[in-house]
C-alpha cells in the first residue's frame, strides 16, 4: 500500500510522522544496522488519561467494573546501532532495555520472551510473582523459569523439538539445588539480580552503584539506588525532551563501553548462549531460581522443524556450553557461591558435547564388518563387561524413574534418545572442532537466528518437516547409518557363507552385532525420514527399501567372496 508520498502506508503514523524506525530507502545513519536509538511512546501511562479502555466500547454483557482494564504504558525502544560497536546481539538488546525500563518504570520485576514467543496464559505473570514474596525463600530468588513451549511442532515430534526431558524433567528436578538455569525466555527477573547484586543473605549494608559498573548516566545510577532501597514512585515520569533524551543515551552504542555491562552487570556478552551463562553468574552470587510450570502453558513459542534448522539451533547450543566451559564461567572454578551439585550440573550442561565423539566412534565401529576378513580386537574382560553392563542398567533405571516422576511420555523419552544419538554424529562433533578452532584462533560461533518455515507451502503446516538441506556436519550421520546398514547387508552374506564353519560362539558375536547394528538404525529412524524428504509421508517405503538393500549388499558380499576365492584360493 502507498500514501501519496509514495511512502508505504505502514510506515506512517496516525500524526501525519512517519515511523523513525523505518528504513526502506536505507541512507548512510538510517539504516539496518545504523542508525540513531530510538524511544517512542505509543501508549502514554492510563495516570495520564488515555482512555483505550474496554469500557467505553458499547454492547459489552460483561461486568467489568471492578477490574481495571486500562491498557499499560507501551514504550517502543531500539537501541542505537553503529558498525564501529559490537551490539552483542540479544545480550546487547537485552541490556539497553533494562537500562530503558529502569527510567520508565524501575519495576522490580521484568520478564523477558523470544521474538517468536507470547504469553498464552494470562495467569502466568501472577505464579511467577508468587514465587518471588514467597515468604521462605522468595527474597533470595533471582528468576522464574517457565518451560518453553512450541505450538508449531509436528503432531509425531519427529527431532524432538518439545524437549520434554529436559523441560519437564531435568530443570524441574534442579528445583532441589539451586533452582533451573535462565533458557533465554519465558522467565520473570529480579531487577536487582540482573544488576549483579548480592541476593539479601549475601548483600553488604550500603552499596552505593559507580558509574564504572552501570554507565555513565545519574538517572540510571539513582535508579539503581532506589531499585536498591526499594523505594519507588509508582507514577511514570513525566517523558519531556530532557528525559527521552537521556532514554536515547542509554541504549546508545557506546553506552557499555568500559562499564560492567555484559560482564558483571546485566545479559553476559561474548558467548553464543547468553542464557545458560548469565543464570550460572547469577547462581554464582548466591541467588537461587525456580521453576515454574502451569498446567496451561504459560508462554508458547517457535521451534525449528526442519532437521538442517534444528541442527544449527543445536550446534549454537552445544558450541556455546563448550565455550563457557573453556572460559572462567567454567563450573569447577567460577561461581563461587555455586552449591557443589548445582556445580556438577553445570559441568554436565557445559561439557555433554564432548561425549560425542565416543559415541560417534562407537557407532562407526561396524565398518569392521566390511572387512572381508575378521578384525582381532582384545575382546574386553568378563568383570569388566559386568561392570559395564550393571552401570549401564543403572543409568536407564535412573533415567526411567526419572521420567515417570516428571510424568513424561515414554514417546518423548525415545524421541529425546533418538535426537541425542543424531546430534551425537552431527551437530555436537561439530561444536567441538568449532570450539578447537576457536581455542586455536579466536574466532567465535555465529549467531544466526532460527529459521522457521522455510517454504512458502501454506496448504500444509509441517511442510518445513519435508525440507532438508544437506551441509557438512550431516555427513558423520550418513557414514553411521550407511556403515550399519552395510553392516546388516554383509552379516547376511557372511552367514550364508560361512555357516557350517562358525562356531556356536562366533555366531553369537555375529548376533549381537546385529543387534547393534538394529538399534543404531532404530535411533536413527528420524534421520533416514529426514533424507526420504516428502517420501516420508509413507515410511512403510522403508520396510521394502531395506531388505532389498540388505539382499543386494548380501549378494556383493558373497559374489565378492567367491570371485576372491577363485583368484585367490585360500
Ligand atoms: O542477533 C540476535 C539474535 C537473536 N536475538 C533474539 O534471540 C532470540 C532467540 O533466537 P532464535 O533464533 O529464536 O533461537 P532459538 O534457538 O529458538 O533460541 C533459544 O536459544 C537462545 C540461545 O541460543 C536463547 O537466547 C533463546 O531464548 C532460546 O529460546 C530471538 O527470538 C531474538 O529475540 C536477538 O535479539 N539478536
Ligand atoms: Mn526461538
Amino acid at each position: 500500500m502507498k500514501t501519496d508520498q509514495g511512502a508505504p502506508n505502514a510506515t506512517w503514523m496516525a500524526n501525519g510522522t512517519q515511523w523513525p524506525g523505518t528504513w526502506i530507502d536505507p541512507v548512510e545513519n538510517h539504516r539496518k544496522g545504523h542508525h540513531a536509538g530510538i524511544v517512542k511512546v505509543v501508549l502514554d501511562h492510563p495516570i495520564r488519561g488515555h482512555n483505550l479502555s474496554l469500557k467505553d466500547s458499547t454492547g459489552y454483557s460483561l461486568n467489568f467494573g471492578v477490574i481495571d482494564v486500562r491498557i499499560p504504558m507501551l514504550v517502543y525502544v531500539s537501541r542505537e546501532k553503529n558498525p564501529s560497536y559490537d551490539h552483542n546481539k540479544k545480550a546487547g538488546a537485552l541490556n539497553a532495555q533494562l537500562r530503558a525500563s529502569a527510567l520508565l518504570s524501575n519495576a522490580q520485576f521484568i520478564i523477558n520472551f523470544d521474538c517468536d514467543h507470547y504469553i498464552n496464559n494470562s495467569q502466568a505473570l501472577r505464579a511467577a510473582i508468587c514465587f518471588m514474596i514467597d515468604q521462605r525463600e522468595g527474597d533470595n530468588t533471582a528468576f522464574v523459569q517457565f518451560p518453553q513451549r512450541f505450538d508449531n511442532v509436528d503432531p509425531k515430534d519427529r527431532y524432538g523439538n518439545h524437549n520434554r526431558v529436559f523441560f519437564d524433567g531435568t530443570m524441574l528436578a534442579l528445583n532441589g539445588l539451586q533452582g533451573p538455569s535462565y533458557l533465554g525466555t519465558g522467565c520473570m527477573f529480579r531487577r536487582l539480580a540482573l544488576y549483579g547484586i548480592d541476593p539479601p543473605h549475601w548483600r553488604q549494608d550500603s552499596i552505593t552503584p559507580k558509574a564504572s559498573q552501570f554507565g555513565d548516566s545519574t538517572l540510571l545510577l539513582e535508579s539503581v539506588s532506589e531499585a536498591l532501597n526499594q523505594e519507588r514512585c509508582t507514577s511514570p515520569p513525566s517523558l519531556n525532551d530532557t528525559y527521552v533524551a537521556e532514554m536515547e543515551k542509554v541504549v546508545s552504542a557506546s553506552f557499555d563501553k568500559k562499564t560492567d555491562w555484559g560482564k558483571g552487570v546485566g545479559y553476559i556478552y561474548d558467548i553464543a548462549t547468553e542464557d545458560i551463562v548469565t543464570g550460572f553468574r547469577i547462581h554464582g552470587q548466591g541467588w537461587r531460581s525456580m521453576y515454574c510450570t502451569l498446567k496451561h502453558d504459560a508462554f508458547c513459542g517457535t521451534a525449528p522443524i526442519n532437521l538442517t534448522e534444528r541442527l544449527h539451533q543445536i550446534v549454537r547450543w552445544s558450541g556455546g556450553s563448550l565455550e563457557m566451559f573453556f572460559s572462567h564461567n567454567n563450573p569447577l572454578i567460577g561461581g563461587r557461591r555455586l552449591q557443589l551439585l548445582q556445580r556438577v550440573s553445570y559441568l554436565n550442561m557445559t561439557i555433554y558435547p564432548v561425549t560425542s565423539l565416543f559415541i560417534l566412534l562407537y557407532a562407526i565401529s561396524p565398518v569392521m564388518w566390511l572387512i572381508p576378513d575378521e578384525v582381532y580386537i582384545q575382546r574386553p574382560f568378563t568383570r569388566y563387561v559386568l561392570y559395564l553392563v550393571v552401570i549401564i542398567l543403572m543409568i536407564h533405571m535412573i533415567g526411567w524413574l526419572e521420567i515417570k516422576w516428571a510424568g513424561i511420555t515414554w514417546l518423548d523419552y525415545w524421541r529425546n534418545e533418538q535426537f541425542f544419538m543424531i546430534g551425537s554424529t552431527s551437530a555436537y562433533p561439530t561444536a567441538v572442532l568449532h570450539m578447537v578452532v576457536n581455542l586455536l584462533t579466536k574466532k567465535g560461533i555465529h549467531f544466526r537466528v532460527t529459521s522457521k518455515q522455510t517454504t512458502a507451502d501454506t496448504n500444509d503446516k509441517f511442510a518445513d518437516l519435508y525440507e532438508m538441506r544437506w551441509v557438512p556436519m550431516l555427513i558423520p550421520t550418513m557414514v553411521v547409518l550407511v556403515a550399519n546398514i552395510g553392516a546388516i547387508g554383509v552379516a547376511i552374506g557372511k552367514t550364508v557363507v560361512y555357516m557350517g564353519v562358525w562356531t556356536i560362539q562366533q555366531k553369537r558375536h555375529a548376533a549381537m552385532g546385529l543387534l547393534f547394528n538394529m538399534w543404531v538404525m532404530f535411533l536413527l529412524y528420524p534421520f533416514a525420514l529426514a533424507i526420504m524428504g516428502r517420501w516420508a509421508k509413507r515410511p512403510i517405503i522403508l520396510l521394502v527399501l531395506l531388505p532389498v538393500i540388505f539382499v543386494i549388499v548380501a549378494l556383493v558380499y558373497v559374489a565378492t567372496h567367491i570371485l576372491l576365492a577363485n583368484i585367490i584360493p585360500f
